[in-house]
Order: structure tokens, then C-alpha cells, then sequence
């Protein structure tokens, strides 16, 4: 299915940061953004992302493609002086950023390591709430701001470990962005995606394992896609979702609604279990 052409972002600029490639949550986005009218700017993380990103931006019709790693604070700042001396203002911003070391996405969360949970916490939490601030520097007229979690945030997901305690925190800040920023006009939301193989995804350990899982048990028995992701931040960043601020919207088939998974799949385990017990007993 080809995505849906309209004008709901017509005459609205924004920034898109965390595409690496064309399999990026972030790019879901922005192909949907821009086939509703947004104009977009992107930023890159280093150049052999950039070669990448480069050719993306330019199919979408953007000429605005800015380098910034959110560990340097003046790349930061260095974005929204280019997009304030381009464009005086904008309407929103999309943060599709994470990043833990990848050792630490396996095993127990309890061995995390003090540096790697500072890190994890700066690129994948605060980036957001220092990116919001410049973003909202620049929003005159109001604006919508999105960042995208997993629900690994409040529930325990196996080897997901510290980025779910950053994930925790992400949506805390969620909610208190949508409290600083609401007398603004600015609204400020975040999207929960069901796992997606992305560069990020395959960090985790058994990503593959998760995925399979979720195709098994979640109400929708598949996984999503990222322009169905792209279809959630298209009403969360356009003025359908006017009245909405400080949600956590799930993206994910209905995963999380799940308690019990469904007989069907528990029988696939329960068979597999009892192959294995015959196997042992017949050694
Ligand atoms: N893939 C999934 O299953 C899934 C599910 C739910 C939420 N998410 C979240 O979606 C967001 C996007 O991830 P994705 O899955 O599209 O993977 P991705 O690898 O395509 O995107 C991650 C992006 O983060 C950027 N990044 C990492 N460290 C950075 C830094 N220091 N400065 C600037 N940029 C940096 C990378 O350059 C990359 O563009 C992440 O926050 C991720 O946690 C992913």
C-alpha cells in the first residue's frame, strides 16, 4: 500500500533526527510527513550515517541535512541556529534517538555499568528534554514534539536491561515537557513501537526471539511497520490531535494489552516442551 497523499502538514516545517537508513523508525516518519505537505529538515549522526541520510532527504525534496551528535552540545545548538536563521520558526520536532552499549543489552540489567547507564541516559533520555527546549525556542506559534519508546519501559523485557530504565525515564519527561510547555501551546507526546528490525533493534540480544514472539502473542498477530509508525506521528505532529498532550500512544498490534499469551501459541511451546521431554525419556 502506497502512503496516503494529503495536505494535513501543508505549510508546517519541522526536524527529523535519527534516521540512519531507509529502515529507521525516523524515516517512516518522514515519508509520511512529507506526502501530507510538511517540509523537513533531518539531522545525521556522523558522516558515514550522512552519505546515507544525503540521498533519503533529497527524495523527500529537503536541502536542509545537518550533522549532530547529541553527546556535543554545540552540534545541538548549532541545528537550531541553522533552522532559526533558515526558517524563524518551526512546527515540530521528531527525537527517534537511542543508544546503549550493546554488551549491556544482554544478560542481567543488575551489571550495568555506571558509565554505561550515564551514557544510555543522556542519548536516549535528556537529548530529548534539551532538544524539546531548543525546539520550543523556536515554536512562536506553538508546535508538537514527539519521541519514540518501547514498552520495555514498564513491563520487563529479557536483555533490553538499562535501555528500559531510560525508556522509564523518557516518559517521565514525557509527561513533564507536556506540563512546562502546554501553557505554550506546545504539545509534547511519544510513540510506543512494537519491535521493528531496525539497526538499533538488532543491538538487542535475541532481537529476533522478541519479534517472533510478538508476531505469536500480539491481538493483531504481526508485528508493525514503520509507516504505520509514520501514520501515529502524522496525527500526533499535524492539528487532528490538537487536544492531546502527555501520552504514551502504543503502536504495536495491541501487544500490550496482553497478560496471558494465547492457547494457540502456548500449545507451540507446551508441544515443543513435551518433543523434548520424549527425547530425553527415550535417550
Ligand atoms: N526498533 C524497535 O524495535 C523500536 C521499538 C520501540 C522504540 N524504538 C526507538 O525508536 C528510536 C529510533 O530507533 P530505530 O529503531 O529506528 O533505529 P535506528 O538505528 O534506525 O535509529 C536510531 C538513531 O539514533 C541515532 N543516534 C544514536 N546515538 C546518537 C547520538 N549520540 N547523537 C545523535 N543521534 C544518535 C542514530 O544515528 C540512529 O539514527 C529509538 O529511540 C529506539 O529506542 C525502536
Amino acid at each position: 500500500m502506497g502512503l496516503m497523499q494529503g495536505n494535513l502538514m501543508n505549510g508546517k516545517r519541522g526536524l527529523i533526527m535519527g534516521v540512519a537508513n531507509d529502515h529507521s523508525i525516523a524515516w517512516g516518519i518522514a515519508k509520511t510527513l512529507a506526502a501530507q505537505g510538511a517540509e523537513l529538515a533531518f539531522t545525521y549522526q556522523g558522516e558515514a550515517l550522512g552519505r546515507r541520510v544525503r540521498p533519503l532527504a533529497e527524495s523527500l525534496g529537503s536541502d536542509t541535512l545537518i550533522s549532530c551528535d547529541v553527546e556535543d552540545l554545540d552540534s545541538v545548538d548549532a541545528v537550531f541556529a541553522a533552522l532559526k536563521e533558515k526558517w524563524g520558526s518551526i512546527d515540530f520536532l521528531v527525537h527517534a534517538i537511542g543508544f546503549s552499549d550493546k554488551n549491556e543489552l544482554k544478560g542481567r540489567y543488575a551489571d550495568t555499568t555506571r558509565a554505561n547507564f550515564t551514557r544510555t541516559m543522556v542519548i536516549s533520555c535528556f537529548s530529548f528534554t534539551e532538544l524539546a527546549k531548543r525546539a520550543a525556542a523556536i515554536m512562536p506559534n506553538g508546535g508538537s514534539v514527539i519521541t519514540l519508546t518501547y514498552g520495555g519501559s514498564t513491563r520487563v523485557m529479557p536483555n533490553y536491561n538499562v535501555m528500559g530504565v531510560a525508556k522509564a525515564a523518557l516518559e517521565a519527561s514525557v509527561r513533564y515537557l507536556a506540563a512546562d510547555y502546554g501553557p505554550q501551546g506546545i504539545r509534547v507526546n511519544a510513540i510506543s513501537a512494537g519491535p521493528i528490525r531496525t539497526l538499533a533493534g538488532a543491538g538487542i540480544a535475541d532481537a529476533r526471539l522478541m519479534f517472533n514472539y510478538q508476531k505469536r502473542n500480539a491481538p493483531l498477530r504481526r508485528t508493525v511497520t514503520i509507516d504505520e509508525v509514520g501514520g501515529s506521528a502524522l496525527y500526533l505532529l499535524s492539528d487532528l490531535s490538537s487536544g492531546v498532550t502527555g501520552e504514551v500512544h502504543f503502536v504495536d498490534s495491541g501487544y500490550n494489552i496482553i497478560s496471558m499469551p494465547h492457547p494457540d501459541a502456548l500449545k507451540t511451546i507446551e508441544d515443543a516442551e513435551e518433543r523434548a521431554a520424549g527425547e530425553v525419556a527415550a535417550e
